[in-house]
């Protein structure tokens, strides 16, 4: 046994875990811990006689009682708590219970309740999940990714980070690591990533939220945020110690602030495997969507004309993926952006603006143009819509409402299918409801959400809204690059697994979702990995033989099923 495997307490082999652990040492182990499952002879093996009820369960059983328990839960929040001791208590038990009622239980690990549970992370707080990075101590980085006891080739993804964007709710420094956990959950139960082998990471370099500053119960670093060189270091500390101490893992950033994001992406992408969700696996979902909206339209992707409702880090990373779509289609990379109109805080985004995000210049409209458009007072969204006479809007602004009745009646004039994408998260800050966009646009709009939302039925037609959330896409991207070994993840590997989404949509029958199911999200998954590792060898990314993707990607997928366990 090796010191690493030593300090992991369990091994895997032939099938079964190994452990030297004993008695409660091995019922404090959440993915070795199968409760009252252990056989009698793994009982009397590992030390437990003594502390078990004598029934010998099986997984069924345990799946059957923990849902009672889970239905005795209050609210959504407290549900999210149980399911998240749950983890920590029983690590299959718990994906084994997720997995069977994804549509039920996905709001509540994940979007919406998710940002629930991070404004509440300090006091709802129990045990440690993760690997918590603080600023003040960048040299002790190594250090805390070797308390967990792995090994160079024991990691295939972490998820990290700083907390300064977290949904569409802001800021909310230590309390972020839910996000990284959370998203995690997605990857496994979406995807099978192997729980075991994976990493969500808390980059705590401060906060500016003052409620948390001045909350005697916070568990975060108490200073506001750090900027500047200090800042770049740390996180470049963290990518050269994680990448450095597990070579083979591919490296997720989330929930960043619009000024650090891109740029830690455009700064990384070129020489390690990595990618960030909020740009990259949004561009993509939204690309699948748009290819579905159009399929159901009739019309074509360089004919799109694109509004854009808040242009942070989705919204320009959506805008980046459309505009290559258009170029696909045959257009001219400067024709294909000029289709595409941003509108941000200070309204309409002009090339006359001085305080653009170098992200967004590439889209800022000729200063001549808006003027022709100013109203009374600046070009807001509703100048810009009734202007530009789009054929799609997208919102990532997190203004709940911004979608008015005046503006999408007015959209919904010039086009025969307007296609809306109101996507802020959580539900408080979603652009418009879908059951408003239908009734507004007399059931034509082709709408779909990042939240969860139930059909809508307009006269007579049932609607299935889509949810447009990088859940339908980064955990068969990430299964994608684990299996080919990427090296790096492409633009083409998000068109590829773009197109695999949309390939699974039939939009023949009226009121379609323009999206897979949430239920079908294995098989969604399943097929995003096949089309990403398939197009990581295509462009000589791949480190891994591809002999029969489909199969190996069914072999890499964790299957939450109880293996026996040996004394070792
Ligand atoms: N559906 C999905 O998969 C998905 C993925 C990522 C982000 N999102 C959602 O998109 C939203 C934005 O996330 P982000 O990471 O891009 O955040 P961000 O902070 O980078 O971007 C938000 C942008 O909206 C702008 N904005 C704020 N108020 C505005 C206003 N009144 N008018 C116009 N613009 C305004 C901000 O200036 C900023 O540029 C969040 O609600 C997030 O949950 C959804
Ligand atoms: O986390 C999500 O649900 C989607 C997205 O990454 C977001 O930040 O809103
Ligand atoms: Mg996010």
């Amino acid at each position: 046994m090796t010191a690493v495997a030593a300090k992991r307490r369990f091994w895997v082999e032939d099938g079964s875990s190994v452990t030297s652990a004993r008695g409660v040492e091995v019922l404090d182990t959440p993915l070795l811990n199968k409760n009252t499952a252990f056989t009698r002879q793994e009982r009397a093996e590992l030390g437990l006689e003594g502390l078990l009820p004598a029934a010998v369960q099986t997984l069924e059983d345990r799946v059957r009682r923990v849902y009672e328990q889970y239905h005795e839960q209050p609210t959504d929040l407290l549900k999210n708590v149980f399911l998240a001791m749950l983890q920590d208590n029983d690590e299959v038990l718990f994906y084994r219970l997720l997995t069977e009622h994804l549509r039920e239980m996905l709001p509540v690990v994940y979007d919406p309740t998710v940002g629930e549970a991070i404004k509440r992370y300090s006091h709802e707080y129990r045990r440690p999940r993760g690997v918590y990075l603080s600023i003040a101590e960048p040299d002790r980085i190594e250090a805390a990714f070797q308390d967990l006891g792995l090994g160079a080739g024991d990691v295939d993804l972490i998820v990290a980070s700083d907390a300064e964007e977290i949904l569409g709710i802001g800021d909310w420094g230590a309390g972020g690591i839910g996000i990284a956990v959370g998203k995690l959950a997605v990857y496994t139960a979406a995807a099978g990533i192997d729980p075991g082998r994976v990493i969500p990471v808390s980059l705590d370099v401060g906060t500016n939220n003052e409620a948390l500053l001045n909350d005697p119960d916070y568990v975060g670093n108490r200073h506001s945020r750090v900027r500047g060189q200090r800042y770049d270091d740390f996180i470049d500390a963290y990518v050269r110690t994680a990448t450095k101490l597990f070579p083979g893992a591919l490296l997720h950033w989330e929930d960043f602030g619009p000024s650090n994001g891109r740029r830690i992406l455009e700064r990384y992408r070129d020489r390690i495997c990595t990618f960030n969700d909020d740009m990259q696996g949004t561009g993509a979902i939204v690309l699948a969507a748009t290819l579905s909206a159009v399929r159901v339209a009739g019309t074509r992707m360089r004919d799109q004309r694109i509004v854009i409702f808040g242009a942070g880090t989705a919204g320009v990373g959506i805008a980046d993926q459309l505009r290559d779509a258009m170029v696909r289609d045959g257009l001219e990379r400067g024709d294909a952006t000029r289709r595409i109109w941003c509108v941000d805080r200070q309204g309409l985004l002009t090339d006359d603006m001085t305080a653009l995000r170098d992200f967004q210049n590439p889209y800022a409209r000729p200063t001549a143009e808006a003027r022709e458009w100013a109203g009374t007072g600046g070009i807001g969204l509703a100048e810009v819509v009734a202007n530009a006479q789009p054929t799609m809007l997208i919102g990532t602004s997190t203004v709940h409402r911004a979608f008015t009745e005046a503006i999408v009646k007015e959209m919904a004039r010039h086009v025969d299918r307007p296609i809306i994408f109101p996507l802020s998260n959580p539900t408080e800050r979603i652009e418009a409801m879908p059951s408003d966009l239908i009734a507004w646009t007399g059931g034509r709009g082709l709408i779909s959400t990042g939240i969860p939302v139930p059909p809508v039925t307009y006269e007579g037609v049932t609607y299935a809204i889509g949810q447009a959330n990088n859940a339908l896409l980064y955990p068969g991207l990430g299964l994608g690059a684990v299996v080919a070994r990427a090296k790096r993840i492409s633009d083409g590997m998000f068109a590829a697994a773009a197109e695999a989404v949309a390939g699974l949509v039939s939009v023949s029958t009226p009121g379609a979702s323009l999206l897979p199911q949430v239920e079908n999200l294995r098989q969604v998954s399943a097929t995003v990995a096949v089309a990403v590792a398939k197009q990581a060898a295509a462009e000589h990314l791949a480190q891994a033989p591809l002999k029969d993707p489909v199969q190996q990607v069914q072999d890499a997928m964790w299957q939450p099923e109880y293996r026996p366990v040996r004394a070792g």
